[in-house]
């Protein structure tokens, strides 16, 4: 092995691309689903194709506030063309009365436009002399109308199933009349952390003992990810204690997910119960922080087991768990949007693994792209992932890499923000 090769990065590492795709195949996306009004859609999963049974806009309908007229009736060889106001048309008030030559209407924003008008000309470009309107001639035909169903027609696919509903789908919902969805059903997750050195926050510390952080990050990753939780607290490594957390997890949700003890030796109880009641396999991958993983199932429960340490449990949260917890929420995968930065920092690598550094990103005054590395980047210090806002992501043969080199970036999406 050369000098600078990393310690830990022994042959046969799985790259983690090829990890997330045979992971994935092992994982189904449920087919239960719900039926939730529109107001308790938001960040839900549709199930269904949606299509619009009506065009948008369902009229057409003025731009702007002003005067509505036939463009035929303007004398072009002019600038500007004086018509008889006949009457008004509101939002939510339409104009009842008979289009006739050389007329125009005032109209607001919004407001149907007669059939029979085709133009509209905001208010600034026109004199008022009581119900002679004169209109400084718009550059076109129809312009400043919202023509019936130019956005779409009706029965065209509005959104697709395995979309998250955001607050723009609520309201593209909301404009097509839906006041209810069809949502896959939420998805829990139970989870305990592992391990006789950790204390839960709020008791007094020991020599040797330490708070259990991972509980609490990876909590705040499934709220994120708008997956119902379940904590289990810590579990002694106590076999029997290990078993009743495992069996209590898989009966009461979905997935069981732990933290520590799969990296070598630690994890005997974890394995042997879980290869007595269910499967389970270790993985070793290319990824620094994040290198021992675990997956199996125990009754009807996928399970997974993040390393221990706490920027290790939150990058595999993030990189593997995502992932199946989205497929099997029936989510439509989407690739991270990746962006090459500036590197500002000279940085540490070792050829082997894949590493996940973190970093912050920020545009110089140029208005070009850099990124800093958060400091030290060990796999237990958490702050490094709280000062930063993006992976600054090293290719697993990279070595060491100066300052002013361009690296690849991923921005924190909305779990990790
Ligand atoms: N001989 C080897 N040792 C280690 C290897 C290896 O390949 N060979 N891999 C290293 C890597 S990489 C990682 S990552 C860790 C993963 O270890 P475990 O998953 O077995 O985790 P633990 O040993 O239980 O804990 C590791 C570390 O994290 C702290 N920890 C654990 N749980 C929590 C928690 N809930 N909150 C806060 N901190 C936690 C724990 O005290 C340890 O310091 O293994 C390396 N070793
Ligand atoms: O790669 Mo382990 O995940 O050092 O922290």
């Amino acid at each position: 092995m050369p000098n600078n090769q990393d310690p830990c990065a022994q042959p046969k590492l799985m790259h983690p691309d090829q990890a997330i795709e045979q992971l994935l195949a092992q994982v189904d996306a449920t087919q239960d689903t719900e039926l939730v009004t529109l107001n308790n859609a938001i960040d839900r999963v549709l199930a269904e194709d949606l299509a619009s049974s009506i065009d948008l806009p369902p009229f057409d309908n003025s731009a702007m506030d002003g005067f509505a007229f036939r463009y035929v009736d303007l004398d072009l060889s002019q600038d500007k063309t004086t018509l008889t106001l006949i009457g008004s048309s509101f939002a939510g008030h339409p104009f009842k009365g008979k289009v006739q030559p050389n007329s125009c209407i005032r109209i607001m924003t919004g407001a149907p436009v007669p059939a029979g008008y085709d133009t509209v000309q905001m208010q600034e470009e026109t004199q008022a002399d009581g119900d002679s309107i004169t209109i400084v001639h718009p550059k076109k035909l129809g312009a400043n109308v919202r023509g019936r169903g130019e956005e779409l027609l009706a029965g065209t696919k509005v959104l697709h199933r395995g979309v998250t509903i955001r607050a723009a789908e609520m309201g593209v919902l909301a404009t097509i009349g839906i006041n209810q969805v069809r949502v896959t059903r939420k998805l829990k997750v139970a989870f305990f952390s592992t391990g006789d050195e950790l204390r839960p926050v709020g008791s007094e510390l020991s020599p040797g003992q330490i708070y259990d952080s991972n509980r609490y990050s990876i909590q705040g990753l499934l709220s994120k990810s708008h997956i119902e939780w379940i904590d289990l607290g810590v579990i002694t490594d106590d076999k029997e204690a290990i078993r009743g957390a495992f069996k209590e997890a898989a009966s009461k949700a979905d997935m069981v997910l732990t933290s520590g003890g799969v990296s070598v030796g630690d994890a005997d109880y974890t394995k042997q119960i879980l290869s007595e009641e269910g499967q389970i396999t270790f993985w070793k991958l290319a990824i620094k922080p994040g290198k021992p993983f675990a997956f199996g199932k125990i009754d009807n429960a996928i399970f997974c087991g993040l390393p221990g340490n706490p920027v290790s449990s939150m990058v595999t949260f993030y990189k593997l768990v995502l992932p199946i917890l989205n497929k099997m929420q029936g989510i439509t995968p989407k690739a991270p949007l990746l962006c090459q930065a500036t590197l500002q920092t000279d940085t540490r690598k070792h050829p082997g693994r894949v590493e996940y550094q973190r970093g912050i990103l920020s545009r110089n005054a140029s208005g070009e792209l850099e990124v800093s590395i958060t400091g030290g980047q060990g796999s237990g210090m958490l702050t490094s992932m709280s000062l930063a806002n993006c992976f600054v992501i090293l290719e697993q043969f990279q070595g060491d890499l100066a300052k002013g080199n361009t690296v690849t970036v991923e921005p924190f999406n909305s779990v990790l923000c």
